[in-house]
């Protein structure tokens, strides 16, 4: 495992980072995916919660948000005292807490090059289909979220809905990925879990010159929930630990894909994806 980031020395300050997330009741994704996979490799989370989901491995059967201004004031609470080295966003709701996180970012040098990366999941549904986002907020999401990313990492349902176009093969993968850029991300991570049929899982990066293919062979396993959230939040520990962007989501496809391959059932559903591998239990 001498591809792990570096653990910090005891009783010294780790990298931070933050998510902006919404909180997953079940602990297989949102926040609760973010800060399994910032503690077991060694970084200390922050945390500025969107909205309380009512989930578990079943679905989400409740969505309770948080007032945008106090999404705002939780990441400038941490920003201003703590300090992080990169933050990214999973479950945002709303255009309104879009507006909120966009502002707050923006005024903290958070994305866009104000030299704190910011990595954007543009989360739309939960695997079963539930709604995280509201619809209204798609145009928030075109407009004003992508254009603060330094990363943009898209499945292919959020790259249908957000830039309408069907990924089905390596051409479409790279029409996505230039679509993002366009809207205004600095660089684009078009997922392939979804093309289930094919044998390998293969993502694509790109800033629009150089291309970055991780391809990895599919892991069969029911128990996938996080899986999205799980590489966004180790991209967002190796950006802290002042990785490039490649060899960030290099790291992050690693991670990820021990992660599936320790994923565990749990409840009546689909079981997480797990950091857990990295206890070292037999
Ligand atoms: N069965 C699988 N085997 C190996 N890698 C997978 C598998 N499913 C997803 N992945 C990888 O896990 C990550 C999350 O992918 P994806 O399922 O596309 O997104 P999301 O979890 O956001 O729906 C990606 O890096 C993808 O390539
Ligand atoms: C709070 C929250 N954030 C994100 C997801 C997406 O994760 P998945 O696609 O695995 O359901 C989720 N289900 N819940």
């Amino acid at each position: 495992m001498d591809w792990l980031l570096p653990p910090p020395a005891p009783g010294s300050t780790p990298a931070r980072a933050l998510t902006i997330a919404g909180s997953d009741s079940g602990g297989g994704a949102g926040i609760q995916a973010d800060m399994r996979t910032f503690a077991l490799t060694g970084v200390h989370g922050c945390v500025a919660i969107t909205a309380v989901t009512v989930q578990n491995s079943v679905g989400v059967t409740g969505v309770h948000t948080i007032p945008p201004e106090t999404v705002a004031a939780q990441i400038e609470s941490v920003v201003t005292d703590i300090g992080v080295l990169a933050a990214k966003t999973g479950m945002l709701a709303s255009a309104e807490i879009i507006e909120a996180v966009v502002a707050t970012c923006a005024r903290l040098g958070i994305g866009a090059d104000d030299t704190i990366p910011l990595v954007v999941d543009p989360v739309a549904a939960s695997m079963h289909g539930d709604p995280l986002l509201r619809a209204d907020a798609l145009d928030a999401v075109r407009e004003q979220l992508v254009p603060r990313a330094t990363l943009v990492t898209p499945n292919l349902d959020e790259v249908r809905l957000i830039t309408g176009i069907e990924v089905i093969d390596a051409a479409s993968q790279r029409a996505a990925a230039h679509a993002f850029l366009d809207l205004g991300a600095s660089w684009a991570l078009i997922k392939g879990g979804h093309l289930r049929e094919s044998p390998s899982s293969t993502d694509l990066l790109t800033e629009g010159t150089n291309e970055h293919e991780y391809t990895v062979e599919r892991i069969a396993t029911g128990h996938d929930h996080g899986g999205g959230d799980t590489l966004a939040a180790a991209i967002t520990c190796a950006l802290a630990h002042g990785v490039n962007m490649p060899g960030a989501v290099g790291y992050a496809k690693r991670w990820v894909t021990e992660c599936l391959r320790a994923a565990y059932p749990l409840g009546r559903g689909h079981g997480p994806v797990s950091p857990l591998w990295r206890l070292g239990g037999a």
